[in-house]
């Protein structure tokens, strides 16, 4: 009797721990299932917001005295790759550009370009933008922007999808020195009018110019400038600075890096903004004192880039000039200038 009493309870058991098992399992399906694990101390780190100390940006550079970084330093047939500063100098070998390509084009990015055609330079327009459209950029949203005196002689050229132009009408100064400087000013007052909302980077360069070959991401940079062809292999001593005391351009015979050409440099908009402003002033205070730049703008250019630096050098690939034999450091000329009758187009 007491055996089977034994035998009931224990099947009672049974059942009822089997009957509370398929209950845990019912109910436990209609709980709120978390996947973090039990291990993480404290999941809120996930929704934290930092309070940064804020950027702060560089100091001009005042330090004169440090050796001059050489373009062909360790052999001449090889380039530089870093500045003293750690910019990184661009030129064929040093970047892959499917790689670039694959980062930057999902950030939909609009780049600039600032280009100045005035009296006979129009001339210049057609061949200009048809190159800038095989080469320049192939793949991103560009927005052209076209200075001038006079909007009915730029050609109306064929441009691809996502590729804009705009014509600003501009003061055609008479004195081929004052077109060239003031397109410091005009860059700048055109960036604070409308540019600044239309593009993330913005190239400002010279019209008598073509391109041969792929200028893509690899240029983009905070603030880029590109190294003149002319100068590259010579000593900062030797370099066209403007040496007279009496302009804001003055260079001492111990400074510089690069001798930078004025016919391209660019970077973020706002950037560009701080630059041509400040070179902009420069040249204004010049005017002031009665005194014009060696190499006018190009003089003000070079002497803001040795305290505000390069984020990234363009080498003369980017720069070029048709006149000269291309050595053998360089792989590939991309960006050059045509061989121009200089008096009859100033004229
Ligand atoms: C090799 C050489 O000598 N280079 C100097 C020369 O460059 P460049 O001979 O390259 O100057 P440039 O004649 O191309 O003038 C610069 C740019 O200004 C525009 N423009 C100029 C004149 C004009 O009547 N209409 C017009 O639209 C145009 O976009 C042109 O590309 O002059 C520059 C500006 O001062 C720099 O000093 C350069 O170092
Ligand atoms: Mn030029």
């Amino acid at each position: 009797m007491s055996r089977r009493r034994l035998v009931l309870s224990l099947g009672l058991i049974v059942l009822a721990s089997t009957g509370l098992w398929a209950l845990w399992v019912y109910i436990e399906n209609w709980l709120p299932v978390s996947h973090v694990p039990y291990y993480l101390p404290c999941p809120e780190i996930f929704n934290m917001k930092l309070q940064y100390k804020g950027e702060k940006p560089l100091p001009p550079v005042t330090q004169a005295q440090y050796p001059q970084p050489r373009l062909t330093q360790h052999r001449p047939t090889e380039l530089l790759t870093l500045t003293p500063w750690l910019a990184p100098i661009v030129s064929e070998g040093t970047f892959d550009p499917e790689l670039l390509q694959h980062i930057y084009q999902p950030l939909n990015l609009s780049i600039g370009v600032t280009v100045f055609a005035v009296g006979k330079y129009t001339r210049f327009v057609q061949h200009f933008l048809e190159s800038a459209e095989e080469f320049f950029m192939r793949g991103f949203q560009v927005h052209y922007y076209v200075f001038t005196h006079n909007p009915a002689a730029i050609p109306r050229v064929l441009l691809g999808p996502r590729r804009l132009l705009d014509i600003i009408p501009i003061h055609g100064y008479t004195h081929w020195e004052e077109i060239s400087m003031r397109r410091m000013e005009a860059i700048s007052r055109h960036i604070a009018k409308k540019a600044h909302q239309e593009v993330d980077y913005l190239f400002c360069l010279d019209v008598d110019m073509v391109f041969h070959n792929p200028w893509g991401p690899e240029t983009l940079g905070d603030l880029v400038a590109a190294i003149h062809p002319g100068y590259f292999t010579v000593s900062r001593r030797q370099f066209p600075y403007e040496r007279r005391q009496i302009s804001t351009a003055f260079v001492a015979e111990n400074e510089g890096d690069f001798y930078y050409g004025g016919a391209v440099f660019g970077g973020r908009v706002a950037n560009v903004y701080e630059f041509t402003r400040g070179c902009h002033m420069a040249i204004l205070a010049d005017k002031a004192n009665g005194i014009m730049a060696a190499w006018q703008e190009e003089s003000h250019l070079n002497r803001r880039l040795i305290t505000h630096k390069p984020s990234k050098v363009l080498s003369p690939e980017y720069l070029w000039d048709d006149r000269k034999p291309v050595p053998s450091s360089l792989k590939l000329i991309r960006f050059s200038t045509l061989l121009k009758d200089t008096n009859w187009l100033r004229s």
